[in-house]
């Protein structure tokens, strides 16, 4: 399923936080966001996902204009995971979990037993079963990001946007979770990211959407977008991008120009 924005501006009121953002991403692609903390990321999914109301141009899910859908319709098709931020009411993390099967259900229905086995195949996937019976509000951080994301994933979504969806998880699992979205991009969910970690395009992108100030600085494959001059723009940080196959478009690490120097006065 096609996402795309075309002439896309976003903000808060008379604000404008975002705009003219055109791009768009297919069933089977991941598109990654980069761009500096205030760049406008959030507010940007917020806008395609109908939770902000938009100030100029299009959302278009398979060329038709989402303006107007209700946001049931779009919940049936869009899955969103946000940043875990404090969690209010203090739910058994299954039943956060199954609160994604809500737009599948009839008005005041109770989930079914079909409901609950997706909700738990969602948690055994992210390797969270152990949380089923724990109270969200008294789980780790990075354990409520991914209930959040086994919750998108119960929704059986088309459309999966994930804001950082890797920024409170530790090492293995900032991995774990990364597979995952590829695999399930791979079979041909439509992915669209954002994340403060450059490196994480090259791995996993199709393409990279870069954002400067809520301006597009540019729209390419992780190779053309992710460079050194992009990522001063973005950051005011200057770095080494270093191949680590020889493979056009193979992994890369994006090293600080000044962490480089130390390494190579260690090796001289
Ligand atoms: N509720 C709000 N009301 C008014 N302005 C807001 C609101 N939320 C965000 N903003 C403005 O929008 C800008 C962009 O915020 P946004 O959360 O979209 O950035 P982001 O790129 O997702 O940042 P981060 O990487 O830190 O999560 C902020 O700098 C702020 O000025």
């Amino acid at each position: 399923m096609r996402l795309e924005t075309k002439g896309l501006s976003c903000g808060y009121g008379r604000k404008t936080v975002v705009e003219d953002i055109s791009m768009f991403v297919e069933g089977g692609e991941v598109l990654c966001l980069l761009g500096a903390n205030g760049s406008g990321k959030t507010t940007f999914f917020k806008t395609i996902l109908g939770l902000l109301e938009k100030q100029a141009g299009q959302v278009l899910v398979d060329g038709r204009d989402v303006e107007g859908w209700s946001p049931a319709r779009r919940a049936r098709l869009i899955g969103y995971v946000p940043q875990a931020r404090g969690a209010v009411f203090p739910f058994r993390a299954l039943d956060v979990v199954l609160m994604g099967r809500t737009s599948h259900l009839a008005l005041f229905a109770s989930p079914s037993e079909e409901d609950v086995e997706k909700a738990e195949e969602a948690m055994a996937m992210l390797d969270i079963s152990y949380l089923k019976d724990q109270v969200y509000t008294r789980i780790s951080g990075g354990e409520q990001q991914l209930v959040l994301l086994a919750r998108a994933l119960a929704q059986e979504p088309r459309i999966l946007i994930l804001d950082e969806p890797t920024t409170n998880l530790d090492f293995g699992r900032q991995f774990l979770v990364m597979e995952r979205v590829k695999s399930l991009s791979r079979r041909g969910l439509t992915v669209i990211l954002s994340t403060h970690f450059p490196e994480q395009s090259f791995f996993y992108a199709n393409r990279v959407l870069c954002f400067r100030q809520g301006r597009p600085l540019g729209l390419g494959s992780p190779s053309e977008v992710v460079t050194r001059e992009n990522i001063r723009a973005m950051y005011g940080i200057d770095v080494r991008i270093i191949s680590l196959d020889a493979r056009q478009g193979g992994l890369k690490l994006c090293i600080p120009d000044s962490l480089v120097g130390c390494v190579q006065k260690r090796v001289s």
